[in-house]
């Protein structure tokens, strides 16, 4: 029946429970889709009812329609907090959505918090598939300290522990505490089989454990699936007796991070990838157990995280991503070294340790927001995971400039005005309901606190002057309707002159379009309202202007790059929504439409991420040269010998002992001495520089060697002479 709302629950990326209640209030939402709603309006495109889906439809999210909305009964709606509150502990700006043909209240008050309104990512299909979201879980101190007794009893009789004792303390956010794997010590993980009777069993035990898997499963019903829950199992076993620095065990980390990535629509592979994301580095499991066990996706998601986490602890400890071309490298390799859902987890993984920093020291703090700023946010930004981009910046800003973002969000628990948005956008439906223009999408949002702030910096505005606090966006089917719906706007509230810009006659450089305009609202605040077509939208999220790059000051990236980007956004699209199931409902322009079929690449797929496919793009790696880190990129096909005649002093030449080296320089690749060195180079490489001498002249190191002689110092040992008879030959 035309015209009806279709009830669906879209997905909402809620930070866990314990962040939840610093959001703003969720209900209902209606959901659209963009194919259908397009040919209906299209084809009797005088009633706004005709863009509607029909109750028939399955109610998901459109391919490019809305995401990321929350279910309805989530508990972050109850505020038992005070706006500031939730402004101080966590700001982020909140959304609100609607789609074309809603009917009823309940689509007429659907709000959803953080969300770019057109994104990547959709929620899921089913509605009712969410439950409420519990409360913060709090585990008793005794059932912790029993679980830590027990499990030390365990270590005693068994010595599956072996080893796992000193880690087991430690925090997971503690990038500094060495990692370590048991099976270097032992290779004990392959032992371990699988049993699900014995884990559920073993569960048991582990109270507290169960309450974090009924917590998950009331957030989100893919961990009701048995893959998932064989996961759980798995991470609860890996770090049992685990704990953060805030006294919680390391467990409820590995659930948050999959619990988020569950949020935004990640399938049963993601998931478990995110519960098992820290085995690798901070436990026994060994990557071929993962692999027998879950399979190679799962598997090679871990150890794709794994990479990302040494490469990521790399850049912070050499402080590289604070060079602008430097940090843009790390981006892009990132991105193309490691499928882009190991990158979604790392995200995920550092919003949850971002929420929890509270608990370590100031220092470290301070290095991991602004490590965040500098890698993780750019990272989700060009993977247009908005509700995460900001969440971070706003942690980021918390912890980097205190007293700024205190300042900040005082004054904005003044400003934000949400009721003026949800009432905005209700009087703007109904005028073009009543005027039969019929619409896509029409969403509202307020600005991030941190958007806020960058923006004042940027323009040096100060808040008032920004009027963009409160937005609208409409989405229309055809340019006429762009300015029809303009002046509708424009009888409805007051106009803010000098305001209005048409980049539809007159499109930006980069070829983006759209009407801008900002009224005076109700209370007369200011309201940005913008308004364009389908494929203008389409542009502006996805092509030349997308808006990643609007971010980034549309800096001149190669189209590598801007390939790179498209393709990791792609297949997120593909990967993370359950509606792929309904990919008929995605309309891309031709223009913008990847060459192979998804979610498998072809086998020349000049995008694929798989370093033999992608040949013909430049290859970045870490170069690691007298302990300074830097990210070099080389050409396709460039090998070891080309990186060496890049570094040091001098020209490359060959050793008597068949490794080449500089004048002072030889090369380890991963960690491995170069046996072949024209052996290529791949994403993400890391070649150490060892110097071949220390650091000082042949003449100098021998004079040493001389005095050292004279003082008798070489008689301390056998291996002291053979040193030097090395250094004599
Ligand atoms: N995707 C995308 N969005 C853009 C682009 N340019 C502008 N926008 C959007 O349009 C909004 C306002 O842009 P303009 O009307 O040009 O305003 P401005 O002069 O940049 O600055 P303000 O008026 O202070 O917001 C931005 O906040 C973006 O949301 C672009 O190139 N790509
Ligand atoms: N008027 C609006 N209505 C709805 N959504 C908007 C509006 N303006 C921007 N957005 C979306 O809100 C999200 C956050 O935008 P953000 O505030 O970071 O930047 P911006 O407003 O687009 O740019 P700038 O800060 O440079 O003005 C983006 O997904 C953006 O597309």
């Amino acid at each position: 029946m035309p015209g009806m709302a279709v009830p669906a629950i879209a997905l909402y990326a809620s930070p866990p429970s314990s962040v939840c209640s610093t959001t703003h209030q969720i209900n209902a939402h209606t959901t659209y889709d963009f194919e259908l709603s397009s040919a209906r309006s299209s084809s009797s495109a005088s009633s706004p009812s005709t863009t509607s889906a029909t109750p028939s439809q399955k109610p998901v999210v459109g391919g490019l329609s809305c995401l990321f909305s929350s279910p309805p009964e989530m508990g972050c709606h109850s505020h038992s907090h005070s706006r500031g509150e939730e402004l101080k502990e966590l700001s982020s700006s909140f959304g609100y959505l609607k789609f074309s043909g809603c009917g009823g209240g309940a689509c007429s008050s659907s709000l959803k918090r953080d969300q770019s309104p057109v994104s990547v990512f959709q929620g899921p299909v089913s509605s009712g598939s969410y439950s409420r979201s519990s409360p913060p879980i709090r585990i008793s101190r005794e059932k912790i300290d029993a679980s830590v007794n027990y499990q030390n009893s365990l270590k005693g009789t068994n010595g599956l522990f072996t080893g796992f004792v000193r880690n087991a303390l430690g925090s997971c956010v503690d990038y500094d505490s060495p990692s370590f794997r048991v099976e270097e010590h032992g290779g004990l993980a392959d032992e371990l089989t699988f049993n699900m009777e014995d884990s559920l069993a073993d569960l048991e035990l582990q109270s507290y454990a169960k309450e974090f898997l009924v917590a998950a499963q009331l957030r989100h019903k893919i961990f009701c699936e048995d893959f998932v829950i064989k996961a759980f199992y798995e991470a609860e076993k890996a770090h049992r007796g685990q704990m953060r620095a805030s006294g919680d065990p390391y467990l409820q980390h590995c659930v948050e991070t999959a619990v988020f990535l569950a949020m935004i629509g990640a399938n049963s592979t993601v998931v478990a990838a995110g519960l098992l994301h820290d085995t690798l580095d901070d436990s026994f499991l060994s990557y071929d157990y993962i692999f027998r066990t879950f399979g190679a996706g799962v598997a090679d998601l871990v150890e794709g995280v794994s990479k990302l986490s040494q490469l990521s602890k790399l850049a912070r400890e050499n402080n590289t991503a604070n060079k602008t071309v430097e940090a843009d490298r790390l981006h892009t390799m990132f991105l193309a070294m490691a499928d882009a859902r190991a990158v979604l987890i790392k995200l995920a993984d550092r919003l949850h340790n971002m929420m929890t920093l509270d608990a370590l020291p100031s220092s470290k703090q301070q290095r991991f927001a602004k490590e965040t700023l500098e890698i993780f946010v750019p990272l989700a930004n060009r993977l247009g995971i908005c509700s995460w981009k900001e969440q971070l910046e706003n942690l980021c800003f918390k912890h980097l400039n205190p007293d700024q973002h205190q300042q900040l969000s005082t004054k904005l628990e003044e400003s934000f005005d949400e009721a003026m948005i949800i009432s905005a956008t209700e009087k703007l439906e109904r005028v073009l309901k009543d005027k039969a223009i019929s619409y896509h999408v029409l969403s509202g949002r307020h600005k991030s606190l941190y958007g806020i702030h960058s923006k004042m910096l940027k323009k040096k505005l100060t808040m008032d002057q920004i009027h963009d606090i409160h937005g609208l966006r409409l989405i229309v089917e055809n340019e006429d309707d762009c300015y029809k719906a303009l002046s509708i706007v424009h009888q409805l509230w007051a106009e803010v002159p000098g305001k209005m810009k048409d980049y539809i006659s007159h499109p930006k450089f980069n070829g983006y379009q759209s009407l801008h305009t900002v009224v005076k609202g109700e209370g007369m605040v200011p309201l940005e309202v913008q308004i364009r077509t389908k494929e203008m939208h389409l542009q502006a999220e996805f092509g030349f202007a997308a808006h990643w790059r609007y971010k980034e000051g549309d800096c001149k990236h190669s189209s590598f790059v801007l390939q790179m980007v498209e393709w990791a956004r792609w297949v997120l699209t593909w990967q993370c929504e359950t509606m792929s199931k309904d990919r008929s409902s995605i309309v891309y322009a031709d223009s913008i439409k990847p060459p192979c079929t998804f979610p498998t690449h072809a086998d020349d797929c000049p995008y694929s991420y798989k370093p033999q496919c992608s040949q013909d793009g430049p290859v970045f790696v870490i170069m690691l040269e007298n302990d300074k880190m830097s990210v070099q990129e080389l050409p396709a096909n460039s090998t070891v010998m080309d990186l060496l005649e890049r570094a040091g002093r001098g020209s490359t030449r060959w050793s008597p002992y068949g490794f080449p080296m500089k004048e002072e320089l030889r090369p380890r690749l991963n960690h491995e001495p170069v046996g072949d060195p024209s052996c290529k180079l791949k994403m993400g490489d890391v070649i150490e520089l060892t110097p071949a001498i220390p650091d000082k002249s042949l003449t100098e190191y021998r004079e040493e060697i001389q005095r050292m002689y004279e003082r008798g110092l070489a008689s301390t040992g056998p291996a002291a002479a053979t040193r030097m008879a090395g250094w004599r030959s």
